[in-house]
């Protein structure tokens, strides 16, 4: 069943962490799937800490299996820990947050819903909008119009997904995830199945909507191009149980055009990273 969203802690606003604490902290978590005492049970993750501030934008990179996807789900409230505490503005995270938009590998639109109507689903469903959904309507309408255009869709409200192409699908996944600004985007692999010119169109897109409300960002990749494009700080996974074996920060990336990705600069960054990520597959064998 669909987790009811209801009204959950308030962030302070995009970029203004409350007295300089971080807007995500994860302290010695542990997350299982399964029973302690069930032989198939899964340790996914193991003694994780990590700090993410207000505003930047995080990747999660590191061998396959290895936790990343379970470290969204421990921030959105989709998941629990077993050991340890995350808290997201302060506050501990014990249910599914509202503030969070997400978006994955696959676009999930619903094909019998409208481009605008997929949209505009949170604001049908998450507290408080869905409360003066209908009253609040046009305004609505006037924002998908507006996220539209800021990724680069244009005539395609009354089209359902399938009359569209996978990178405009992925466009539009990326509008229903920021529609109820959230204070926190969450993006696992969202770019991983796209033909590399949308991919790399799809980069400056986030960067540019990013920049423009400087919201925070956690993005779980297994492309180190796009890690090193798009985020200030990058933390390496160990094998399973996930931990961090090292983080990466790079707070001029925000500024990085796409000239930048050829430079040597760039590639000696890339194949850092790669390092490490070898580094971490090797260690499990
Ligand atoms: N719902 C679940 N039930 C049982 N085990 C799960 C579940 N979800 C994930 N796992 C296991 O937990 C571990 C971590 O999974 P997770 O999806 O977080 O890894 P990941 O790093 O995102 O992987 P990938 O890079 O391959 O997408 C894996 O071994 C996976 O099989």
């Amino acid at each position: 069943m669909t987790p009811r969203l209801q009204a959950a802690p308030i962030a302070p606003p995009a970029g203004a962490p409350s007295a300089g604490r971080p807007l995500v902290e994860f302290r010695g978590v542990d997350l299982r799937y399964g029973e302690d005492d069930d032989e198939d049970s899964t340790l996914a993750l193991s003694g994780v800490d990590v700090d993410i501030a207000a505003g930047e934008f995080t990747a999660l990179i590191g061998p396959s299996g290895c936790g990343k996807s379970t470290m969204l789900k421990l921030i959105s409230g989709l998941r629990l820990p077993n050991a340890g505490g995350v808290t997201v503005a302060g506050r501990e995270v014990d249910r599914p947050l509202k503030i969070v938009g997400m978006a994955f590998q696959s676009p999930a639109l619903l094909p019998w819903r409208t481009t605008l109507a997929n949209v505009l689903l949170p604001l049908e469903i998450v507290e408080p909008h869905c409360r003066t959904f209908k009253r609040d309507l046009p305004r609505h309408r006037e924002r998908v119009h507006e996220l539209f255009r800021q990724v680069g869709l244009r005539d395609v409200a009354h089209r359902y997904p399938w009359q569209l192409s996978g990178g405009m699908q992925q466009r539009v996944s990326l509008c229903r995830a920021l529609i109820h600004e959230p204070e926190l985007l969450l993006l696992d692999e969202p770019f991983g199945a796209l033909d590399a010119f949308t991919r790399e169109d799809l980069w400056d897109v986030l960067k540019s909507v990013q920049h423009a409300r400087r919201f925070t960002v956690v993005l779980v990749t297994h492309d180190l191009v796009e890690a090193t494009y798009l985020a200030e700080t990058v933390h390496v996974f160990s094998q399973r149980p996930g931990r961090i074996i090292h983080t990466r920060r790079i707070p001029e990336a925000c500024r990085r055009a796409r000239a930048d990705r050829y430079t040597a600069r760039f590639a000696d960054e890339v194949a850092s990273l790669r390092g490490y990520v070898g580094h971490a597959q090797e260690s499990c064998t």
